[in-house]
C-alpha cells in the first residue's frame, strides 16, 4: 500500500525521469545534428550509444565492424560521438606524422594506460617523455645493432631447424605459429635482457606467454567498460576480476625480475642489450621505466612478427602456385643452409613482395590506433576538427579497402613486383596507406629488426622444409582480435627436405 510520504515522492521521482528523458532527447540532438563532427557520415545508434562499440569489442570483433562500417560509410567513419575513422593514404601523414613542437597528435591516453607501476611506457608517454625514451631505446635498434644481433637471430634458427626436423622424422605435425613465437620470445629475451626465455630449447611456452593472450582478452573484458563511463577508470582495480590482476601482476614481477638482474650485472652482460642502453650508465631510464619498458618490449618485439608469419604461412599454404615460386626463389638463390644470412635474403625480391602482401593481409597490429587532436584544433584529410577528437586508422581495414588496393581479399604477392620482375600491374594500388608498423614519431622502433627476422624465419623454414596445411578450415579473416589477433593454431605436417 501506498504512504502518504511515497505518494509525495512520486512527483519527484516523474520530474527525475522527465529531466533525463529530456536530457537524453537534447543530448541526441547535439550529437547527431549540432555537434562540430556533426558533418561525418556514421552508424546513429553508434553515435547515441557506446553499446554496440563496446560490445562489438568485448566479442573481439571491433576490427570487423569498423571494416563494414567504411564499406557502408565510405573513406571517413565518425563511429562514436567523439571518434573519426580514416582510411585514406593523406590520413597518416595528418594524424601520425610530425607536424612540430606540441602540434603532433598524442595517442588517446584511454586506449594506451601507465604501466601498472605507475611509470610511463614508451607507449603510454606523453610526447615529451616519449622523446626522452625513444632516444635511449633507439640506440638498440640501429643499423650497427642489427648487425650485431645477427649470431642471435641465427642461434635461435638452428636451434629450431632442429627441433622442426625432429618432429617431422617423427611424422608428428607443429604448430608452427607456436614455434615461430618460441624462436621470437626467445631472441626478444636475448635482446632486450641478454637472456633466453628457453623456449625452443623446451618446446614450450613460457608462463609470461601463456598469460599474456588470456591478459589481453580479460582486460578488455573487465576494462572496456572504461568507454562506456570514462569516469570509472579508477575503479578497474575493483571491477577486473581479480585472477586477471593476478595475472598482470605475476606478468610484470617476471619483467621487473628479469630487468632487476641484468641491472646487477652491470658490465659483465653477455652483450650489449636494451637495458644497457635504458639505463645508459645511470644517466638514462629511472627503474620504474625501466621495469615497464622491458615489459612492453617483450610482447612488441615477439608476438608481433610471430603474427605476421603465421597468417603468411596460412595463405602461402592457400596458394600453392604462390607457395611454389617462394620455394624455387629461396632454393635456388641459397645453396647451403649456412647461406641463410640477413645479407642473402635481403636480396630476394619475391620473398620480399611475400612479406608486403602477407603484411598487407595480416597487419599484427590490426585495429585503430587512435590519437587526440591537439589544442587549437587540426586539418586531417581537407576538414577542419576540434581539439579532443579522437582519429585514427584502422589498419586492416585500410589496407583491404578496395578504393585502396584492387582484389583486396586475394593473396597476390606479384601485385609487389614489376613486370621485369613477373609482376602484374594491379589498379588500385595504393602504397602509400600501406604502413603496418605505422609512420611517423611514433612508429615502430623494432622495424629494422622486424624486417630481418621475417625475412630470415620465413626463408629458414621454407629453405628446410615442406609443409601441408593440417588445418585448412582456419581462416584468418574469420580470426578475433583481442589487442592482438586470436591465432587459431596453423598445424603443419612437415618434410625435410632430401
Ligand atoms: C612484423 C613486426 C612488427 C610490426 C608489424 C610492428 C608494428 C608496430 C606498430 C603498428 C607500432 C605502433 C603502435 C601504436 O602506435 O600503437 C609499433 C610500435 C613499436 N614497436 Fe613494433 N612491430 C613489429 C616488430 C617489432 C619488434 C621486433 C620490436 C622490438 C622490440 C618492436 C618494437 C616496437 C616499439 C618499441 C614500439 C613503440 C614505438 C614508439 O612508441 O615510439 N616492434 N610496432
Amino acid at each position: 500500500m501506498l504512504t502518504s510520504y511515497s505518494l509525495s515522492l512520486l512527483p519527484l521521482l516523474a520530474a527525475s525521469i522527465s529531466i533525463f528523458i529530456l536530457y537524453w532527447f537534447a543530448n541526441a540532438v547535439y550529437v547527431l545534428y549540432l555537434h562540430p563532427l556533426a558533418r561525418f557520415p556514421g552508424p546513429k545508434l553508434w553515435l547515441l550509444t557506446q553499446v554496440p562499440f563496446v560490445r562489438a569489442l568485448r566479442r573481439g570483433q571491433f576490427i570487423h565492424r569498423i571494416r563494414e562500417l567504411h564499406a557502408q560509410y565510405g573513406p571517413v567513419v565518425r563511429w562514436a560521438p567523439n571518434e573519426v575513422s580514416y582510411v585514406s593514404p593523406e590520413a597518416w601523414k595528418d594524424i601520425y606524422g610530425h607536424h612540430g613542437a606540441g602540434k603532433d597528435f598524442p595517442r588517446n591516453p584511454l586506449w594506451y594506460p601507465r604501466s601498472q607501476n605507475g611509470a610511463h611506457t614508451i607507449l603510454s608517454a606523453d610526447n615529451v617523455s616519449h622523446a626522452r625514451i625513444r632516444k635511449l631505446l633507439s640506440r638498440g635498434f640501429s643499423e650497427t645493432s642489427l648487425r650485431e644481433q645477427e649470431p642471435i637471430i641465427q642461434e635461435y634458427m638452428s636451434m629450431l631447424v632442429a627441433r622442426l626436423r625432429a618432429h617431422a622424422q617423427a611424422g608428428r605435425p607443429v604448430s608452427i605459429g607456436d614455434y615461430i613465437q618460441f624462436a621470437t620470445v626467445d631472441i626478444a629475451g636475448e635482446l632486450i635482457f641478454g637472456e633466453s626465455f628457453d623456449c625452443v630449447a623446451n618446446e614450450e611456452a613460457h608462463q609470461w606467454i601463456k598469460v599474456t593472450f588470456g591478459f589481453f582478452k580479460r582486460l578488455i573484458h573487465g576494462g572496456s567498460f572504461v568507454f562506456l563511463v570514462p569516469w570509472i577508470r579508477p575503479l578497474l582495480p575493483y571491477i577486473i576480476p581479480k585472477r586477471v590482476l593476478e595475472q598482470a601482476q605475476q606478468r610484470f614481477a617476471f619483467s621487473s625480475g628479469k630487468a632487476g638482474k641484468r641491472l646487477e650485472l652491470g658490465e659483465n652482460a653477455r652483450h650489449v642489450d636494451l637495458v644497457s642502453h635504458m639505463f645508459h650508465n645511470g644517466k638514462g631510464l629511472n627503474r620504474a621505466e625501466i621495469d615497464a619498458s622491458a615489459d612492453i618490449l617483450i610482447s612488441a618485439g615477439s608476438e608481433t612478427t610471430a603474427t605476421a608469419l603465421t597468417g603468411i604461412l596460412q595463405y602461402l599454404l592457400r596458394t600453392p602456385a604462390t607457395m611454389s615460386r617462394l620455394q624455387d626463389e629461396i632454393r635456388g638463390a641459397i645453396r647451403t643452409a649456412d647461406a641463410l644470412t640477413l645479407d642473402n635474403v635481403n636480396r630476394l625480391p619475391y620473398l620480399t613482395a611475400v612479406l608486403h602482401e602477407g603484411l598487407r593481409m595480416c597487419p599484427p597490429a590490426p585495429s585503430i590506433r587512435p590519437r587526440l587532436v591537439p589544442e587549437g584544433g587540426a586539418m586531417v584529410c581537407g576538414s577542419w576538427l576540434p581539439a579532443g577528437t579522437s582519429v585514427g586508422i584502422p589498419v586492416w581495414t585500410a589496407l583491404r579497402y578496395p578504393a585502396n588496393f584492387a582484389k583486396p581479399d586475394t593473396f597476390l604477392p606479384e601485385r609487389w613486383l614489376d613486370a621485369s620482375q613477373g609482376g602484374v600491374s594491379l589498379q588500385p594500388h595504393n602504397t602509400n596507406v600501406f604502413m603496418p608498423f605505422s609512420y611517423g614519431p611514433r612508429d615502430c622502433l623494432g622495424r629494422r629488426l622486424g624486417w630481418a627476422e621475417l625475412r630470415v624465419i620465413l626463408a629458414t623454414l621454407v629453405w628446410h622444409f615442406d609443409m601441408i596445411n593440417r588445418s585448412p578450415e582456419n581462416r584468418w579473416e574469420e580470426q578475433l582480435e583481442f589487442v592482438m589477433w586470436e591465432k587459431k593454431p596453423l598445424m603443419l605436417q612437415l618434410t625435410c627436405r632430401s
